[in-house]
């Protein structure tokens, strides 16, 4: 099994992201949804976006945005790609993908065998797939709980599309996730922070390795 590629998301702050980039991440997250606990506010979102300029790729994290946030968003941090970790539908994902010339990467929650299958009502409309934990219904956000599916629900799986693992993963984790999922691409937040919305270098450090095997 091939190295996966790995995303530490939540990145807000310029030691977090050296650490993922002394880790061989291959991509950082930066968040722009207000009441997350990673939430950037732009001027800090420029300062990182130049220092991951060529080390790093810079994917953007969204929740059902406006256009202007996005377009914000990319002229701030010069983003890669756009991540949508809300209830957007192809429509929208594909508007998003047209308008800014940028890849998307949709965020799925996954519950049932049936959400998996029904991830590829997005081919043609976004780039890649990141499987996640679904929150509770009224859970303070879709995203970023440090929550876990039930991974046997991907074993198998032979979508149209890349895809990703999101949820819940940590050094403690990811090797067991991959073992089951084969995921080609691995994304993290919670599990490598000390506290909700603080990254730790050592953590972000270990998942890499662990992610690698
Ligand atoms: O990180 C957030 O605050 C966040 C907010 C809203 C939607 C998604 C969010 N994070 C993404 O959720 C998954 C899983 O995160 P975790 O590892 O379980 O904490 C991941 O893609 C995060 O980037």
């Amino acid at each position: 099994m091939s190295a996966p590629a790995i995303k530490i998301c939540g990145i807000d702050r310029a030691a977090a992201l050296d650490a993922a980039i002394a880790a061989r991440a291959d991509h950082a997250g930066f968040v722009f949804f207000a009441p997350s606990p990673r939430n950037l506010a732009l001027a800090d979102a420029a300062a990182l976006g130049r220092r991951a300029s060529g080390r790093i790729g810079r994917v953007g994290l969204f929740v059902e945005p406006a256009d202007d946030l996005v377009a914000e968003a990319i002229a701030a941090a010069s983003l890669d790609a756009i991540q949508l970790h809300g209830d957007e539908t192809p429509e929208r994902a594909a508007a998003l993908k047209t308008r800014f010339g940028l890849p998307v990467w949709k965020a799925v929650p996954v519950t049932r065998r049936e959400d998996v299958a029904g991830a590829d009502r997005f081919a043609g409309a976004a780039d890649l797939i990141l499987f996640d934990a679904r929150t509770p219904r009224g859970a303070a956000l879709p995203g970023g709980m440090g929550l876990v599916f039930d991974w046997t629900l991907l074993s198998g799986w032979r979508g149209q599309m890349p895809w990703g693992l999101a949820g819940g993963l940590s050094p403690a984790n990811v090797a067991e996730a991959r073992a089951i999922t084969r995921a080609p691409l691995v994304d993290v937040s919670s599990g490598v922070e000390s506290a909700p919305g603080v990254k730790d270098t050592r953590l972000i450090a270990a998942f890499c390795s662990a992610a690698r095997g």
